[in-house]
């Protein structure tokens, strides 16, 4: 039982939080009355619905939500599901940036086992069985004997990790963040079935012309905190070599001051790189920069 739920305040989900941020950024306005998953919004004609993160690309594939966040490997997951032949309904439309992890096969840290491969025709206990089974298939080869070597994939909904200890498993395939629940459990990982962010998808069948702007609404919000506005003054002689580190996303904006020598420019830099730019900056003579929060953008290109 998790120590932290609590029947009114339910806690929820990896990636709830993110994306309730997302949405507030976006101005997607609603209320969530207490145990309710469903919410209408207040400005747009469109409603939201809370899913478990494994069942929103069943539900936006079969055309029943025209929009969904979930994790990468959900999606992959889902698609790996699907019968062969099969075409998947879910198209990927952004990738949002949180929710980073991956899926890994782990082993008993003390055990023997060193290759995914050594796990062959053995006990593998997942909540993926699809994406598993998949990836072991590719490891499965055929034995001395001419017949060929399974692995028994088995399906447990959630603490995974417990399943090597308890006799149930030679070997796991789970979510890996910080290591920490891995480690806990005495485990290590010894291959990666997929890395994962979240993302957002769209059913393909889609024909509500929403989609569209809600999904450039919070492409405009991702984009938003991924950049960050630089601004600076700079010697004009020192121009050319200036916007070689600050090019903008499309050009950076350059106003003449009063100084007739100097000019002021301002642009977007990504967030990651911001220091390093800072420092460039310095060294071709530019003052006064500052760097500013972008609280959203929009732009067709993005
Ligand atoms: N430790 C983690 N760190 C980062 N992202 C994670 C982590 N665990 C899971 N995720 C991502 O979040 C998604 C949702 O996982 P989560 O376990 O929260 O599902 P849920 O069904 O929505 O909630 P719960 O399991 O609490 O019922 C995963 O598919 C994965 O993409
Ligand atoms: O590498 P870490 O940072 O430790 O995170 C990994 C853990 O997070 C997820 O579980 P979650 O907390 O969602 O619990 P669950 O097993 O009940 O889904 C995942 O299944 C791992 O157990
Ligand atoms: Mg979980």
């Amino acid at each position: 039982m998790k120590s932290d739920s609590n029947e009114d305040e339910k806690i929820e989900g990896r990636l709830q939080q993110a994306t309730l941020d997302l949405l507030s950024g976006s101005d997607i306005q609603f209320r969530r009355e207490t145990r309710l998953d469903i919410a209408l919004v207040k400005n747009l004609p469109i409603a939201l619905i809370f899913l478990p993160a494994a069942d929103i690309p069943t539900f936006v594939g079969e055309g029943r939500v025209d929009l969904g966040i979930t994790g990468r490997d959900q999606v992959g997951e889902h698609d790996a599901a699907l019968a062969e032949g099969e075409e998947s309904g879910v198209a990927e439309v952004l990738d949002l940036g949180f929710g980073g992890c991956k899926l890994q096969v782990q082993v008993p840290e003390k055990g023997d086992i060193r290759e995914a491969k050594q796990l062959v025709g053995k006990n593998v206990v997942t909540s993926f069985t699809a994406l598993s089974t998949q990836f072991f298939a590719g490891l499965e080869g055929v034995t001395e004997r001419g017949g060929s070597l399974k692995t028994k994939i088995k399906y447990v909904g959630g603490s995974v990790e417990a399943a090597c200890a308890l006799g149930v498993a030679d070997g796991i395939v789970d979510l890996v963040e910080s290591g920490e629940t891995m480690k806990a459990a005495g485990l290590k990982a010894i291959d990666t079935v997929v890395q994962s962010t979240a993302v957002l998808i769209k059913s393909k069948n889609t024909k509500n012309e929403l989609v569209d702007l809600i999904a450039s609404r919070i492409r405009g919000v991702i984009d938003a905190q991924k950049y960050v506005l630089c601004q600076y003054n700079i010697p004009r002689a020192q121009l050319v070599a200036a916007t070689k580190i600050t090019p903008g996303k499309r050009a950076p904006t350059v106003t003449a001051l009063e100084e007739a020598e100097w000019v002021a420019i301002s642009a977007m830099v990504e967030k990651k790189k911001i220091a390093t730019v800072m420092d460039e900056l310095t060294t071709v003579g530019a003052t006064d920069i500052l760097v500013l929060k972008i609280e959203n953008t929009r732009s067709p290109s993005s």
